[in-house]
């Protein structure tokens, strides 16, 4: 029996992926056409995915909120990939933030840095 691919390998291997994609021709490729219409383009598909996410998590089945879901998850990682942002990067935020309740964090949030 084969064992399907857990979250972090099937995250990983699509962040791979959509990098590759920067070189990509934008006729052959989804993400590589992204890409070519440039940040603002991947900011508005991302927008209309979370409000897709809303719209299925009020209204629609868990079927339609996994597959809403999993197209934000997509635009995500464009967008990560776009700006050069690695899902160890998330992986790290969110474990730096482990050690406290999300209460103590949300009390110690500052504006962040911007370099
Ligand atoms: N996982 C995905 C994936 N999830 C969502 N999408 C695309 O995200 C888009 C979702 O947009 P919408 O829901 O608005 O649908 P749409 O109306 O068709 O989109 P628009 O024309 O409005 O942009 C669709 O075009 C989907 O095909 C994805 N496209 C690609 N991938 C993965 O990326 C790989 C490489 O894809 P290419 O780069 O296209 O070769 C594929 O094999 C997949 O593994």
């Amino acid at each position: 029996m084969t064992t399907a691919p857990d979250f972090s390998s099937v995250i990983d291997s699509l962040y791979t992926l959509l990098q590759q994609r920067k070189t990509a021709d934008p006729g052959s490729s989804y993400a590589a056409s992204l890409y070519a219409k440039g940040l603002d383009t991947i900011l508005k598909k991302l927008g209309e995915e979370a409000a897709e996410t809303l719209i299925a998590a009020k209204n629609e089945s868990d079927t339609a909120l996994v597959y809403e879901l999993a197209d934000l998850w997509y635009h995500t990682l464009v967008l990560m990939a776009q700006r050069n942002i690695a899902p160890q990067q998330i992986a790290d935020e969110l474990t730096r933030r482990s050690t406290q309740s999300g209460l103590a964090e949300k009390a110690s949030r500052g504006t962040p840095t911007k370099e």
